[in-house]
C-alpha cells in the first residue's frame, strides 16, 4: 500500500499544503523547526487518528484556529480510497470513503504505518507504559476488535479502580458491584492478553533473524511478554478469563488494602534478551538501537503476513542516527516494497546510492516544494 497524496489545512504550522508522494522513498529536507517531523505526525495521525508526540489532539490544531484537517489518498493492490481526520476542540472525526465512521477503532488499519523516531528506543530503554502503548498501537492497527477491548478495558478499569478505594476507605461496603467489574474486567484483560501474546511470538518470529543479520550472527535476540498473572494456556480466551478471576480472588485483600487493580495486562511488561541477557538493563546503546531497528524491521514483515501488503514507513530523524553497516541494511531492506518517509537536516552523512531514485521535498517555515533536480 502506498499514500499517494496528502493535503493539510491549519495543521500545527502548515496553513495549507498539498503534496504528491513517490511510492518509493520521499525526502523531507530542511532546517531545525521548518515543519519536518510535523509532516510525518500528519502522516502518523491520518493513519492511527491519534499523534505519535501527543495526547492532546489540540496541539495538533495551528495557533488561534478553529479546527485541521488532514486528507489522502490511500492506494492498495486492489483498490484505492480517500482518508480524512479532522480535528476541532470538540474532538476528532474521521472519515473513510468520505463517510464517517462511527468509532475511530473501524478507521485505523485502512493505512498501516511504522514509524521509526529516536524516541523509540525508549521501546527498549524507556518504562514498561511505554512498551505495553506499543504493543497495544501495534495490535490496534492489524486487529480492531483489539482496540474494541482495549477501549472497553481501561473503562473498566478506571471504575474498578474508583470503587475499590471508595470500599478501602469505607465510603462502600458492598462487594456485589466489585464482582460485576472483576467479571468484565476478566472478560475484555483474556482477549488482550491472548493478542499480546500471540503477538510477541509472532515478533520474535520475525526480529530474531533481522537481529542475527544486523550483528553478522554475533546476537541472539529474544523477546519475552512478562504477565502479571499465569495462565494454564495463553490461546484458550475462556481458560485466561478464569484464570484472571482466580487471581483476583486470591489477591482480593491486598487489592482491597491497596485501593487498587493490582493484576491484569495494565500491569504487564516486554522483556527483550540479547545472547540471554536483559538488553534493557545490560545492552550496549549500539545493541539497544539494534534491538529497536530490529522490532521495527520485524513489524513491516509482521504487518505483511497478516494484512497481505507492505505498511508505510516513517523514519523520522533516524537515519543519520545510525552507523553505515545499519543503514545499509535498513534501506534494503525497504528497498522498493516499502513507501518510505524520511526527515532529515542534510543529506551528508546518508548513504544516499543506497536511495534510489528519491523524491526530496525542501520544508521551510511550514511549506513543503519539491526539489528542484
Ligand atoms: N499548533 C501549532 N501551530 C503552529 N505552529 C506550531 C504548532 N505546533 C508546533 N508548531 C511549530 O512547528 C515547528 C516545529 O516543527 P517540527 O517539529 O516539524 O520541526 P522539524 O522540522 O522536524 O525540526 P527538527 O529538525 O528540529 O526536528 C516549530 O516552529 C513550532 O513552533
Amino acid at each position: 500500500m502506498y499514500l499517494e497524496k496528502m493535503s493539510l489545512l491549519d495543521y500545527r504550522n502548515y496553513a495549507t499544503c498539498d503534496v504528491e508522494f513517490s511510492k518509493g522513498v520521499n525526502v523531507f529536507l530542511g532546517e531545525n523547526a521548518q515543519g519536518k517531523t510535523n509532516l510525518m505526525e500528519a502522516i502518523y495521525v491520518l493513519a492511527m487518528t491519534r499523534s505519535h508526540r501527543t495526547s492532546n489532539d489540540k496541539e495538533l490544531i495551528a495557533w488561534h484556529k478553529e479546527f485541521a484537517k488532514i486528507s489522502g489518498r490511500v492506494q492498495k493492490k486492489n483498490t484505492q480510497f480517500p482518508l480524512e481526520i479532522l480535528l476541532s476542540s470538540k474532538g476528532k472525526k474521521a472519515k473513510l470513503n468520505h463517510l464517517e465512521q462511527r468509532k475511530l477503532s473501524e478507521y485505523v488499519g485502512h493505512l498501516n504505518v511504522i514509524l521509526f523516531a529516536p524516541e523509540d528506543l525508549a521501546i527498549v530503554k524507556g518504562s514498561p507504559s511505554v512498551r505495553r502503548r506499543f504493543i497495544d498501537m501495534e495490535i490496534g492497527q492489524i486487529s480492531p476488535i483489539y482496540l474494541h477491548h482495549l477501549a472497553n478495558y481501561q473503562h473498566v478499569l478506571k471504575q474498578r479502580n474508583h470503587y475499590l478505594k471508595q470500599l478501602m476507605i469505607g465510603k462502600r461496603d458492598d462487594h456485589t458491584f466489585l464482582e460485576v467489574l472483576t467479571e468484565q474486567l476478566s472478560t475484555h484483560g483474556a482477549h488482550l492478553l491472548k493478542e499480546r501474546m500471540s503477538f510477541v511470538k509472532q515478533l520474535e518470529k520475525w526480529a530474531a533473524p533481522i537481529h542475527h543479520e544486523i550483528t553478522q550472527a554475533k546476537e541472539v535476540l529474544k523477546i519475552s511478554y512478562q504477565p502479571s498473572v499465569e495462565a494454564t494456556n495463553w490461546e484458550d480466551v475462556d481458560q485466561i478469563f478464569l484464570d484472571l478471576m482466580t487471581q483476583f480472588e486470591k489477591g482480593k485483600k491486598r487489592e482491597l488494602d491497596q485501593g487498587n487493580t493490582l493484576y491484569g495486562p495494565h500491569r504487564d511488561d516486554l522483556l527483550f534478551f540479547v545472547n540471554e541477557q536483559n538488553v534493557q538493563t545490560y545492552g550496549s546503546q549500539g545493541q539497544q538501537r539494534t534491538t529497536a531497528l530490529s522490532i521495527k524491521l520485524a513489524e513491516i514483515e509482521l504487518i505483511h503476513d497478516e494484512v497481505g501488503e507492505y505498511p508505510i514507513l516513517l523514519l523520522d530523524d533516524v537515519l543519520s542516527e545510525l552507523d553505515d553497516e545499519r543503514q545499509t541494511h535498513l534501506l534494503t531492506a525497504i528497498q522498493d516494497k516499502v513507501q518510505t518517509f524520511l526527515t532529515t537536516t542534510s543529506l551528508d552523512g546518508i548513504k544516499k546510492h543506497v536511495l534510489r531514485q528519491p523524491r526530496t521535498f525542501i520544508v521551510t517555515n511550514g511549506c513543503v516544494e519539491l526539489e528542484d533536480k
